[in-house]
């Protein structure tokens, strides 16, 4: 079974945030009412502002029962603007009832290989069997008009880690060089994997991954390498983003 959708949601910003919190907001439901908890990944960068502005304000959500990870993270203080998770500590935990001890931080006092140790002690914390890999309800990703996703980047060695669940990265060619981020035997696992493109900055790398020329022998972009083995797969593109794709199903 295909489990891949790409809605081109047309129009712009408010119409993609509306429709994609509507989406984490019934995956939240079903996930708190099934299994009493909903895990998520929060990717930094244009997708972390669209959910977190779209998400603060609901009313439909059971805070209490999220889970609160970063899908990578940049190894920088918490105060520091390039962190990922403060970002959405400051606008999106900050204005709802996420217990605190739900969100888990990476910690910056550590160098980038304990860090990303530690990473995997907090995953355990939610996910505890060790012989699974963990199984996030739901990954929100970015992607740069390079085709990085999370922390993997083209050509980086850690698009062939398949046993580590999280590992440092200390030459990120986008600033700042540390990092940590989930790998792919995490990203597809997750239940439901949601793709996140907007402006016309991703046009080109949308058009390489969802209508790759049939001659090419380049290898696949890190964002195109995202597939689910059982859970769902959604892009969701505004019309800037979508603008050089030939086929839509707008
Ligand atoms: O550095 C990062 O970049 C990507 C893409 O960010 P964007 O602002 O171009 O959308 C992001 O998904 C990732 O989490 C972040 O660490």
């Amino acid at each position: 079974m295909d489990n891949t959708a790409v809605n081109i949601v047309g129009g712009g910003e408010d119409e993609m945030r509306q429709k994609v919190c509507d989406t984490i907001a019934a995956r939240a439901k079903e996930a708190a009412a099934s299994r009493g908890q909903f895990t998520i990944g929060f990717s930094g960068g244009s997708a972390a502002k669209m959910v977190c502005s779209g998400l603060r304000s609901r009313k439909d959500v059971e805070w209490g029962k999220w889970h609160v990870f970063t899908c990578d993270e940049r190894h920088v203080q918490l105060s520091d603007p390039d962190s990922n998770i403060a970002y959405v500590q400051r606008e999106l935990l900050d204005h709802v009832g996420v217990p605190s001890s739900n969100v888990y931080p990476i910690d910056p006092s550590v160098d980038v290989s304990a860090a990303a140790e530690d990473y995997v002690a907090k995953l355990r914390k939610v996910f505890p069997d060790k012989s699974q890999v963990p199984k996030f309800d739901f990954l929100i990703l970015g992607m740069g008009p390079d085709g990085h996703t999370c922390s993997l980047f083209p050509g980086h060695p850690g698009l062939e880690e398949m046993k580590r669940l999280v590992i440092p990265i200390t030459d990120s060619p986008k600033p700042p060089p540390n990092r940590i981020t989930l790998t792919y035997p995490v990203l597809n696992n997750a239940r439901c994997v949601v793709v996140i493109g907007t402006g016309s900055s991703k046009a080109d790398v949308i058009k390489k991954c969802l209508e790759p020329d049939p001659g090419s022998e380049e290898p696949a972009l890190p964002i195109a390498r995202v597939f689910p083995h059982t859970g769902e797969l959604i892009w969701f593109l505004d019309t800037a983003s979508a603008s050089k794709l030939s086929k839509t199903n707008a």
